[in-house]
């Protein structure tokens, strides 16, 4: 008999003698919002939801009417379930406190509630990705600093991609697993178990028009990728694209990769594109626990202390190797920086562009 979401959880539960079953209910409840954001995202035009609303988020993007519907099916389907104690949304600028004629509970959700926005109109690949931490003991009403955890507090991280099939990816600290929704009886079954990113890879994901604006260590890296053979990698590489995060993370799952969307010079004010609570953590995790690496270009991502609930951050994960190369770059870039004098322009970090 397949393995399902359901019967995962039982035995991750009966692996904790104190268990109270609590956290299975929650991941429960985030199935079931995946779910029914997957039913409606089937539905494409004829669910009369593309398109753009007429409202901004906190980011000061505008909102497609189905980030505003994901965002509202997060919110009910998790809200009265008596686990949570408070949730943070991309869409939402202040937490939500879990209303009074609820129960509240221990823990602390966090989530996008649909990734890849841009991607909805024209019918590709997007998702929702949600991060679980434990509310501090006695805080019923926890505030944004409650929220404020690196990323190494995780309990949980996932996300659900809503492709050609849809899937729900998770980790609770013991391995990453795959689930693929069986429409027929409307439950995730286990099909990708101990998901391992490969150790090499010839594959890397950059939004290039942004090129002018990356700092010397990514332009050596994505050149040097680009010169592929005949330059100092010795080998070919080839580029994807997919402009939401969850998309490329799965593909990095599935066959490896190096995903890079760096701090740059593009808008100063801003240290990233990828938000680091509900983005960048839980794919922060999911990764390191399959074998990758996820970094800032200079720091491990889960090890930086969040500063707000909206904070951005760049961004580098994928396969172990190359995001240790990419730091490497960075390292020695400082380095050089400091001793720019001596070397002008003859040096690996000066662009031939
Ligand atoms: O438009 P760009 O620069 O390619 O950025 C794409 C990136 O922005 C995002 O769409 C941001 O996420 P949202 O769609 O949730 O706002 C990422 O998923 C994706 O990787
Ligand atoms: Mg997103
Ligand atoms: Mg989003």
């Amino acid at each position: 008999m397949t393995r399902t979401l359901t019967r995962f959880l039982i035995e991750e539960q009966r692996r904790h003698e104190h268990a109270t079953g609590n956290f299975t209910a929650l991941v429960n409840d985030i199935r079931l919002a995946c779910k029914r954001i997957a039913t409606l995202m089937g539905k494409g035009a004829l669910s009369g939801a593309l398109g753009e609303a007429d409202t901004v988020n906190v980011q000061g993007e505008k909102q497609t009417k189905l980030d505003v519907l994901a965002n509202e099916i997060f919110i009910r389907t998790n809200e009265w379930g008596g686990q949570l104690a408070g949730m943070v949304s991309e869409e939402m600028e202040q937490p939500y406190l879990i209303p009074k004629e609820y129960p509240r509970g221990q823990y602390l959700l966090l989530f996008d509630p649909l990734d890849g926005s841009s991607n909805v109109d024209v019918n590709m690949a997007v998702g929702s990705i949600f991060s679980v931490l434990r509310c501090p003991d006695g805080v019923t009403e926890p505030a944004v600093e409650d929220f404020l955890q690196p990323g190494t507090e995780q309990v949980c991280a996932g996300y659900a991609i809503y492709g050609p099939s849809t899937m729900l990816v998770l980790t609770t600290g013991r391995g990453v697993h795959g689930f693929t929704l069986d429409r027929e009886i409307g439950e995730f079954i286990l099909t990708h178990p101990d998901l391992r990113i490969p150790e090499t890879t010839s594959e890397f994901a950059i939004n290039a028009s942004n090129s002018r604006h990356w700092e010397q260590p990514i332009k050596r890296f994505v050149r040097e990728c680009q010169e592929g053979a005949a330059g100092p990698r010795g080998r070919d590489f080839n580029m994807r694209w997919i402009a939401a995060v969850v998309a490329d993370t799965h593909r990095i799952l599935m066959r490896g990769g190096v995903y890079m969307y760096p701090r740059d010079r593009k808008d100063l004010a801003k240290a990233g594109r990828l938000r680091l609570l509900y983005e960048a953590n839980p794919i922060s995790f999911l990764i390191e626990q399959a074998g990758g690496r996820a970094s800032t270009g200079r720091e491990p991502v889960m090890t930086v202390k969040p500063e707000s609930l909206h904070q951005r951050i760049g961004f580098v994960f994928g396969t172990r190797a190359e995001v240790e190369r990419i730091e490497r770059y960075h390292r020695e870039y400082n380095d050089f920086e400091f001793k720019a004098p001596l070397f002008g322009s003859r040096s690996i970090f000066s662009s031939p562009a």
